[in-house]
């Protein structure tokens, strides 16, 4: 019989996703996490060995206990974040995307050409999302592999698990002359240099780091490149992420210059498999869904972002009702917050205007789509449940067979009487801050916070 050896317990109150609209919340539970990571057993208080497990946990003295106040929850994966685009955060939100590109966002990446700069952003980014509750991030680096190098290191060192992408953009059209890869063949080539790059440094990593294959998108691209990255994908069977019918310019270039939907020359190229995460999708149509489904694409929903560049409302409801796998993004910095607890605020919030409508000239019943609103329960579980799912990670539940990735969250308002579970979780939802967020566990690793 192998012996699992159990290296913490944290005993408290737990919150998790069961499905899309339910969740589990329980009171005075033993979460034993064992030497590699991964949640060993959650013993419940009913349970004949809970004492004895406790007991044996306080004189080994792995026994972390929650305040009555706090809650474990999972921690969250954001599934879309620009890490050079973190010092423009909430910076001319008022533009539209391609103008918002072109004077803010390439000239800021350019600057990543200085690792030192990269060092001094990415140590900061990163520790911000582990505070913010965030222990899995899917990043778009920059085209440069020492400063995405730097990117990993972060992660690393403040023990996050990254996937990240070297961005691929060599189209002389559509990008500036002082950021852009020189050729789709040195696109290609870095890219696969960065996959070994990432690879090698990843070995010894106590949290592995991924790398991921990152067209920008389509108008970024040459055909040539978006070409070489699919084959690259299929060779070293890796994720690939990339932009998708975000806004009616990017829906429109695709129209125009292949014409072709977005997401039919992606997968024209290879470019949208079960491993894809392709963000925003305002402007998918039902033929984009049914490509999606089939291939086992998935969705980087960016609600706070969408409000100013998306045109439109991503039909959560729609998405998951038709088994298109979808989880949620802070798309930093189209989306000004690092936060996903403010994003899934945001997307049950977009969601009710999505099927209300807001036009007050018209009609009620001429007024909305009627495409159901999304829940709070529904939004943790895209943070959660949906982002794992999209990486093919065993996370984002606290559950037996899972990898300990936690957060321990003080809850944020006073309570004046008897709450019931429901809404005890709702008051997080709505109201949680980083300060909030009083410990981060990436893989059973203490990422923030202190043990008492
Ligand atoms: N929101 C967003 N959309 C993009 N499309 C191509 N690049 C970007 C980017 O950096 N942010």
């Amino acid at each position: 019989m192998i012996i699992i050896a159990i290296v913490k317990v944290l005993e408290g109150s737990t919150i998790t996703s069961v499905d899309e609209s339910t969740i589990d919340c329980r009171h005075h539970q033993l979460v034993c996490i064992d030497g590699e990571g991964y949640i060993d057993r959650v013993v419940d208080e009913s349970e004949p060995d809970f004492s004895s497990i406790k007991d044996e946990a306080v004189k080994a003295d792995q026994l972390i206990s929650l305040n009555p106040d706090e809650y474990l929850l999972p921690g969250f994966i954001d599934l879309h974040v620009h890490a050079p685009q973190w010092p423009n955060a909430g910076v001319a939100l008022d533009r539209p995307l391609n103008e918002w590109l072109d004077t803010y966002t390439f000239p800021l990446e350019a600057k990543y050409q200085d690792v030192s700069f990269a060092k001094l952003v990415y140590d900061n980014l990163v520790e911000e999302l582990v505070g913010n509750g965030t222990t899995t991030a899917l990043y778009f680096g920059t085209i440069h592999n020492p400063a995405n190098l730097e990117l990993a290191k972060a992660c690393i060192k403040h023990n996050q698990r990254g996937f990240i992408g070297k961005v691929a953009m060599d189209n002389p059209a559509q990008t500036p002359a002082n950021y852009r890869d020189a050729s789709a063949k040195s696109a290609v080539a870095d890219t696969e240099t960065f996959i070994k790059q990432l690879t090698k440094l990843s070995q010894n990593a106590a949290i592995k780091q991924t790398p991921v294959i990152t067209p920008r998108f389509v108008p970024s691209c040459t055909p040539e490149s978006l070409k070489g990255l699919g084959e690259l994908a299929k060779k070293y069977d890796l994720p690939i992420q990339s932009h998708c019918s975000e806004s009616d310019w990017e829906n429109g270039y695709a129209l125009e210059n292949y014409h072709k939907r977005d997401s039919e020359v992606l997968d024209q190229y290879g470019l949208l498999t079960d491993k894809s995460v392709m963000a925003h999708g305002t402007l998918l149509n039902q033929s984009d869904l049914d490509t999606f489904k089939s291939r086992g694409v998935a969705v980087a929903h960016c609600p706070i972002s969408n409000v100013y560049f998306g045109n439109a409302v991503l039909p959560v409801s729609k998405l998951l009702q038709q088994n298109v796998k979808v989880g949620l993004g802070t798309d930093i910095s189209g989306g000004y917050s690092p936060s996903l607890y403010q994003n899934i605020r945001q997307a049950v919030i977009s969601s009710r205007m999505l099927k209300d409508g807001v036009n007050a000239a018209l009609d009620p019943n001429q007024r909305g789509t009627q495409i159901q609103p999304i829940s709070a329960k529904n939004g943790f579980y895209l943070a959660t449940v949906g982002g794992a799912k999209s990486l093919h990670l065993k996370t984002g539940q606290i559950k037996a067979g899972y990898l300990a990735d936690l957060q321990v969250v003080k809850s944020p308002l006073a309570s004046f009487g008897e709450e019931s579970a429901d809404q005890i979780f709702e008051k997080i939802i709505y109201h949680a801050s980083k300060a909030d967020i009083r410990q981060v566990f990436v893989q059973g690793r203490l990422a923030k916070g202190r043990i008492k």
